[in-house]
């Protein structure tokens, strides 16, 4: 089939929309000499496209009834079994519903998506089966990844398995859940505000994000390219290393992966925290809506580390707070532009494409009144930075970022660790169905000022439960400088082996 051309009155449309004023002899004129560029694109449409074999064998799987899903955090079903040996042998693995698996389907928790199906394994999927682990099935995530509650999912909303009608945190909701609730083994989240670390803190499990570009992010849905991570869900620090092992290294593909520095990670256990310098972040302890109860929780655990023969002193480091006023910017104009005007991963960088993702996301403008609360105020600020100011606070702001990034640097100079609370807050009470559109947002985005720093340093950071409050999970936010998840383990790893914190 050869590609449509356009008339000359169609041209002269075109021009319009760019600002440009074309006569009907000027568009007829450029139409004429087209036809080369138009060659070109009959020669890749004839083409197979080129993409990374799928593996594994796998079928579609199911999406499971309410009495197969209690909790609401799966999406899909789906047994694809990996290699007869490896790291991961016998490891039940969900992945967060934004991940592509081949054959299976992927709605990334937006109805407008729904149907979708992608053609290709994500690197790290094939890294998993690679190393023996079966893959189980997809966990609901927020609206297109953008809240950090559980109640902006089309499939529905999400449960903490510690408290029915509470929420799971986000955007890796039902990865949270599933893990807390002994259901997989290991999960796979995503983490561009603290999606990865939100949930885990709500659920009480290990959730790390680590250095942006450790993982490759080839095959997930971006939302944002330079502060898009995957990582590590679990609920033993040993299981969140050992993932970590398969997952990191670069691929070729990504275009976030510049020079990422593996290592060993789980030769990190079992060293202790002796000799560890860790800060204590100040204004970690004073983010908004911070609960006292909450704060002397994580007080307590440094406490702990500090017993266990670590040293821990207070530091003050305004950059982090800084970086989160530096992250909206960032994240509300490059959403706009990569995931919704970019129709789903954007254009201007060397990698793997999901094509099939171009042409099903796509279809949002057709319904973008079906689009969640949060993805419509996210876009409406967005398009307001990029139409208004012409997007110049997010050049500013990847500037400032650079700033901030070199302040972290220093402190890790001097530390190996950055330790606050992951969150202000335990896990809040899901929004009722037609919620006020005030309690839909603030629930969705109350908890993004802790997490989202870490997103625009890059610096690897891990939830860590550290207790309970009134039966309710609370994370401790260890931070390392770029590449030294070891450390993070080190710490988590002593911290974990000193007693359940349940009981903390
Ligand atoms: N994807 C994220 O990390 C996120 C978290 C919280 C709010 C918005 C986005």
């Amino acid at each position: 089939m050869a590609i449509t051309r356009p008339s000359a009155t169609q041209i002269r449309e075109l021009a319009a929309g760019l600002h440009m004023s074309l006569s009907p002899e000027e568009a007829a004129a450029y139409r004429a000499l087209m036809d080369a560029s138009f060659d070109a694109y009959d020669v890749i449409d004839a083409l197979p496209d080129y993409i990374p074999a799928v593996k594994y064998p796998r079928t579609p799987g199911h999406r499971p009834g309410p009495e197969e899903n209690p909790l609401g955090a799966w999406y899909w079903k789906s047994e694809v079994k990996g290699a007869e040996h490896g790291k991961l042998a016998g490891k039940r693995v969900v992945l967060k519903d934004n991940v592509a698996l081949a054959g299976v389907p992927m709605m990334n928790g937006a109805s407008t998506l729904e149907g979708f199906v992608p053609a290709a394994d994500a690197t790290i999927v094939t890294r998993m089966l690679d190393a023996g682990a079966t893959i189980v099935g997809k966990a609901t995530c927020e609206h297109f990844c953008l809240s950090g509650g559980s109640h902006t999912s089309d499939p529905g909303p999400v449960h903490n398995p510690h408290r029915r009608g509470y929420s799971a945190g986000g955007s890796s909701s039902g990865s949270g859940a599933l893990v807390a609730a002994g259901e997989v083994d290991l999960a796979i989240g995503g983490d561009q505000g603290g999606s990865i670390r939100i949930p885990a803190a709500y659920c009480g499990i290990v959730g790390l994000k680590p250095t942006h570009g450790l993982v490759p992010y080839t095959g997930v849905m971006p939302i944002e390219t330079t502060i898009d991570h995957t990582g590590p869900m679990t609920a033993r620090v040993a299981d969140n290393a050992l993932l970590l092992e398969v997952l990191a290294g670069p691929d070729g593909l990504d275009p976030r992966q510049y020079a990422p520095q593996v290592a060993p990670y789980t030769e990190a256990l079992g060293k202790g925290a002796k000799g560890l310098r860790i800060g204590l972040l100040t204004e970690g302890f004073a983010v908004p809506g911070m609960q006292e109860a909450v704060a002397d929780k994580v007080r307590a655990g440094a406490a702990r580390f500090e017993r266990l023969g670590a040293t821990v002193e207070e530091v003050s480091l305004p950059a982090y707070r800084l970086a989160a006023a530096v992250w909206q910017p960032i994240a509300l104009e490059g959403l706009t532009q990569q995931m919704m005007v970019g129709n789903g991963m954007g254009f201007n960088w060397k990698g793997a494409y999901d094509v099939g993702l171009f042409d099903a996301h796509a279809g949002w403008r057709g319904r973008a009144d079906d689009l969640s609360a949060t993805l419509k105020i996210s876009m409406l600020i967005g398009q307001w930075g990029l139409t208004h100011y012409r997007g110049r606070y997010y050049a500013k702001a990847q500037n400032l970022a650079r700033q901030v990034r070199t302040d972290f640097a220093d402190a890790f100079g001097r530390y190996d660790l950055l330790l606050c609370p992951t969150l202000p807050c335990t896990a809040t009470k899901l929004p009722e169905a037609g919620a006020p559109l005030e309690e839909v947002i603030a629930r969705a985005f109350e908890m993004v000022a802790s997490t989202s720093p870490m997103d625009v340093t890059g610096n690897p950071s891990l939830s860590l439960p550290c207790g309970l409050v009134d039966g309710l999970p609370v994370g401790l936010m260890l931070t390392a400088r770029d590449w030294n998840e070891s450390a993070i383990y080190q710490a988590a790893a002593a911290f974990e082996a000193d007693g359940d914190w349940r009981g903390f």
